[in-house]
């Protein structure tokens, strides 16, 4: 039962993603007599379960798609509004707390859409508003932006150029897929990884921009390492997926393989065009990524390219390259290197744009180069009480040497639980340090079925020639990389199940120089961890 049937709130947060839902789930428990709102575009709230701090920094945790009452009934003060924004007056504050000055017509504007309005009027304050969709104003002391990203697509509007993100994006992705011959999947970053190894029954042409994949995550090494896998049959997968997820009447749908009955109930109810939260980790656990061929596993890869044009099937006959491509496509791809590929639909994997609308309007907002909303080291935007977390914002102190920020859901949960703490604070007047967890940048995750453990600079990132790499590799059981900046470790890969992630973080963290051990640091034949126990 939601606590308060008005629109008027000490804390709102925008967005029903990983960082949306962990900072509104800190507000509500911090504060639990204080009005508390989640204003979310989906219908369906992505939340943090079975958290486990598997070390200092590293942490590992399950997402689960829930409708949104579940939330209410846990936090009786907290109360989720199902609506897309479309508006922020974030300027309001400012006249009445004079934390600003802003020019007189702008403020005069704001002032005169409220008195229009009965319920404005009665009002105590003049409170800073969100807009919904649905007409719906809700007023707040401190707002925290959570809106998360969309794919940055090749091309947008080409019905052949799709884009991966929510469970729709997924689903259609999957209905095409399932009838598709050849795809050309283009970006060398997380998605395409986890793309060309999971997707079957369908020829995958996969074009990147490096001369070796996966250039967000790993260097030449480990990709190598890893590129042999693409050629063996995969494990056998555990026939259900161990999360439920729901359809947006709140049902438990999906489960498992049986994934093509979640989709006809999904595509039954889903009546909306509203951006939805990000898939993570397991989004392909249990989805039948399979085309329509009897084959296992066919990826090309075309290194060192990108797209020159993409044609329509009515272009491309008309083109002069018609003549040195055989068969008939829906799409065909030119590449920088010369060559043509027909296609059924090509996957733009080409990283996210963060989701700043429509915030930004009539709104003094900082961004970042990438777009970003940009915080500082307490995840506040430019705007008076405005914080910000996850994908939609860009962390814009100066960070620590072995810290940087990547849109992954780790960091999406750490932002928006350290942002609700640093509402908190701000409302008590309390000061608060920046968290621990933006002291040494840590993931883990899983590619070609290898654990992947990153850990600090792990592409020797911003330290030009000052760096030097240590590297074991064994074959189709692990690749370790060190790297050591001055003597000591600065950043690690550790790929399979290496079971060095703690003790290299505590090397990394310790900053102790490693000069006289370097030649023993990855003797397989040493136990490192007693060595420096
Ligand atoms: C296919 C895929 C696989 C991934 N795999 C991994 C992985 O293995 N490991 C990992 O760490 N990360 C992974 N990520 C990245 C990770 O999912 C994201 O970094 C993380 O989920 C971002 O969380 P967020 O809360 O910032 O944003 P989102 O999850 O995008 O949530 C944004 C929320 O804001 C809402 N919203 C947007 N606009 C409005 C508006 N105007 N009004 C109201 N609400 C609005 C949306 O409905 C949504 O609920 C993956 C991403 C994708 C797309
Ligand atoms: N297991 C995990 O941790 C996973 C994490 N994710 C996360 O989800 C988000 C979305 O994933 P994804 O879309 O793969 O984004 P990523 O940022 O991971 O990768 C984008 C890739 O596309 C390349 N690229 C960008 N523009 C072009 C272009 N015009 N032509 C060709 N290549 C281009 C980038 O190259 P360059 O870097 O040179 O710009 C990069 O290789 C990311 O934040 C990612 O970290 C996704 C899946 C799995």
């Amino acid at each position: 039962m939601a606590a308060n049937t008005k629109n008027s709130f000490k804390f709102v947060v925008v967005g029903g993603g990983i960082a949306g839902v962990t900072c509104s789930e800190q507000l509500a428990s911090q504060f639990p007599s204080a009005d508390v709102a989640l204003v979310t575009a989906a219908p369906l709230i992505k939340a943090v379960c079975n958290f486990k701090q598997v070390s200092k920094t590293l942490e590992e945790f399950d997402v689960e798609e829930k409708p949104s009452t579940v939330l209410e009934e846990k936090y009786p003060n907290l109360r989720v509004i199902q609506s897309a924004v479309e508006a922020l007056h974030a300027q309001q504050h400012a006249g009445h707390r004079g934390q600003r000055s802003y020019s007189q017509s702008a403020v005069a504007s704001t002032v005169r859409m409220f008195e229009n309005d009965d319920r404005e009027v009665r009002m105590p304050y003049r409170t800073p508003t969100l807009l919904t969709v649905d007409g719906l104003k809700v007023h707040y002391e401190k707002l925290c932006i959570c809106s998360g990203g969309r794919p940055k697509l090749l091309t947008q509007d080409n019905p052949n150029v799709l884009g991966i993100r929510d469970t729709d994006s997924a689903q259609e992705f999957q209905k095409r897929l399932s009838q598709a011959k050849r795809i050309v999947v283009v970006g060398n970053g997380g998605i395409a990884l986890e793309l060309v190894y999971e997707v079957e029954g369908c020829e995958v042409v996969w074009a990147v921009k490096d001369n070796a994949i996966g250039n967000t995550f790993f260097d030449v090494g480990a990709a190598q390492f890893l590129i042999p896998t693409l050629n063996t049959d995969k494990p056998e997968r555990a026939a259900t997926c161990k999360r439920v997820r729901y359809t947006i009447d709140g049902q438990p749908a999906i489960q498992g393989p049986d994934i093509a009955t979640g989709v006809d109930r999904l595509g039954q109810c889903r009546a909306f065009e509203e951006p939805g939260s990000a898939l993570g980790p397991d989004w392909h656990e249990g989805i039948r990524l399979r085309g329509a061929e009897e084959v296992c596993r066919r990826v090309s890869v075309e290194y060192e390219t990108e797209v020159k044009r993409i044609y329509t099937q009515q272009e491309f006959l008309l083109s002069p390259l018609a003549s040195q491509t055989s068969g008939s496509w829906p799409v065909y791809v030119e590449l920088t290197n010369g060559k043509t590929f027909g296609c059924d639909f090509i996957v733009s994997a080409t990283g996210v744009v963060p989701n700043t609308e429509p915030f930004l309007h009539g709104n003094n907002f900082e961004l970042a180069e990438d777009s970003g909303l940009r915080v500082d080291d307490h995840m506040k935007t430019s705007e008076p009480d405005v914080y910000s977390a996850g994908d939609v914002c860009t962390a814009s102190w100066e960070a620590s040497h072995l810290w940087q920020q990547m849109r992954l859901w780790t960091q999406a949960r750490q932002m928006g639980w350290y942002a609700g703490r640093c509402m908190a604070a701000d409302v008590l007047n309390e000061t608060i340090e920046l968290d621990f967890c933006f002291e040494l940048f840590s993931h883990i995750t899983k590619f070609f079925n290898y654990k992947v453990v990153l850990l600090g600079k792990f592409n020797g990132q911003g330290l030009g020639l000052n760096q030097e790499l240590l590297v074991r590799c064994s074959k189709g059981l692990e690749y370790v990389k060190v790297v050591l900046s001055g003597g000591r470790m600065v950043g690690a890969v550790l790929i399979g199940e290496t079971d060095l992630e703690e003790t290299f973080e505590n090397l990394i963290l310790n900053q102790m120089d490693l000069t006289p051990y370097r030649d023993e640091l990855l003797n397989p034949n040493i136990d490192i961890e007693d060595y420096f126990d």
